[in-house]
């Protein structure tokens, strides 16, 4: 399939708008999630890898901001276990509406996905096996994350795990500047320019709120989780996953 390119950011704005996944970005989406997230395609199929380790008989599996669906559907590749289902939901209704489209044309008969259009906040998280959050923790109010955490673990069954996908932010401030200049020189190399990649980063200080991974593995303990490692990392995206 052919995408859009992404240019949202590519003439110079009079106004800076707060970034909001709109139709604009709907459009746009695939393409700009794989110039602007090192490794997401990577980090999509391997999702698939631990959710068919760790998904159970019987069970539901979340895909939490699932944008366009691109988790449950790496999902629902893999996992072999009898009677599990997929709940994808993301609360921007572009996003959803095209998700189902993209989803329709994903005829094998494999495990269900249903996609809503729902505030994550609102769903009720039981008889877990696998949840994901694959770059949704960072639009969440940090003050809202722990909360949530929590209610993700509670719903989950024993050995049941939480995938957590994240941008990072660093304590020390020359830790910070390397991994930006480097996550600058990925986008620039995947042909962004200096203004595209100053706007976007406007549009998005006040919406994407990155932690340090020592805070994101203290939230994760605090929630109950015995077990977190990283799995990925490419300068400052890093994928943990959580085993309760
Ligand atoms: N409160 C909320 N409730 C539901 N959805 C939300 C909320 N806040 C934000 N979102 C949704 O979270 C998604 C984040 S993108 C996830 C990529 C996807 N997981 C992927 O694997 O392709 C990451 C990125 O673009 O950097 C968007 O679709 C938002 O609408
Ligand atoms: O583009 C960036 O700088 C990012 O941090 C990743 C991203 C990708 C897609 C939507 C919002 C943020």
């Amino acid at each position: 399939m052919t995408h859009k390119t992404d240019a949202i950011y590519a003439a110079p704005l009079q106004k800076m708008i707060d970034f909001q996944f709109d139709e604009r970005v709907v459009a746009v989406f695939p393409d700009m999630i794989q110039r602007s997230v090192p490794g997401y395609g990577m980090i999509i199929s391997n999702i698939g890898i631990v959710a068919a380790k760790y998904a159970q008989a019987g069970s539901h599996c979340y895909d939490l901001g699932c944008s366009l669906g691109a988790v449950s559907l790496a999902m629902r590749q893999r996992i072999t276990q009898p009677d599990c289902d997929i709940i994808a939901v993301d609360n921007s209704p572009a996003m959803i509406e095209r998700g189902r489209e993209l989803l329709a044309l994903d005829t094998l008969p494999t495990v269900p996905v249903t996609m809503s259009c729902a505030d994550l906040q609102d769903v009720t998280i039981e008889n877990a096996s696998v949840v994901v959050l694959n770059f949704t923790l960072q639009f969440i109010p940090p003050a809202e994350r722990l909360a949530l955490i929590e209610r993700i673990h509670a719903g989950l069954r024993p050995g049941g795990v939480l995938i957590l996908s994240e941008k990072i932010a660093f304590g020390e401030p020359g830790r910070q500047q390397f991994h930006e200049e480097l996550h600058h020189d990925f986008k620039r190399a995947n042909g962004y320019s200096d203004l595209e990649i100053s706007q976007k980063r406007s549009a998005l200080e006040k919406v994407l709120i990155p932690e340090t991974l020592a805070c994101h593995h203290e939230r994760l303990q605090a929630a109950g989780f015995s077990f977190a490692d990283l799995w990925f990392q490419c300068f400052n995206f890093v994928s943990l996953v959580a085993i309760k």
